[in-house]
């Protein structure tokens, strides 16, 4: 287990911290900490506020990941959706949810509207060459392989 320095904002007073659905999930999710209920209409998007800042270590990320259940149920998912969370960023975690279904959906606070996962992340440092390392693919991508 990590242990993640995370900072509660006022606006999300009474509201529980992102949490594991069960003992196996991957990601916490993350609730809306808005008081106003936000409609969205088919294509909408909007900006929702989570309430929480989080200090990752160094060498970690954070994705912010649409929920399936909203996806298949409502047409509701995250429009840049994995959502990246710099380990530098201290500011409140938001998420852009946009509307694909084609009826009005209602989010309200306290709903789970993402999940957050935490993972390792490589950083490198370029190495420029004239010539990269033959292999079998070489250039060939986007369907080469076939159906
Ligand atoms: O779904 C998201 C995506 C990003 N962020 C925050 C954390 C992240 O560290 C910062 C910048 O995100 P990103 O790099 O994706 O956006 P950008 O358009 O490149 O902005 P910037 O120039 O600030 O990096 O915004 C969120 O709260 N939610
Ligand atoms: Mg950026």
């Amino acid at each position: 287990m990590l242990r993640v320095k995370i900072k509660r904002f006022p606006h999300a007073e009474g509201l529980e911290l992102p949490f594991y659905a069960t003992p196996g999930s991957v990601g916490m999710d993350l609730l809306y900490a808005g008081y106003e209920e936000v409609v969205l209409k088919p294509f909408e998007r909007r900006l929702l506020p989570t309430g929480i800042a989080i200090e990752l270590p160094e060498g970690y990320e954070a994705q912010v990941r649409p929920r399936s259940g909203l996806a298949i149920k409502h047409g509701i998912t995250i429009l840049n959706a994995p959502g990246t969370i710099d380990s530098d960023y201290r500011g409140e975690i938001k998420v852009i949810l946009i509307n694909l279904g084609n009826e009005d959906f209602v989010v309200r606070r306290g709903d789970r509207i993402a999940q957050l996962v935490v993972a390792p992340v490589v950083r490198v440092q370029w190495e420029e060459v004239e010539e990269l390392t033959e292999s079998l693919r070489g250039p060939n991508g986007f369907g080469s392989t076939g159906r």
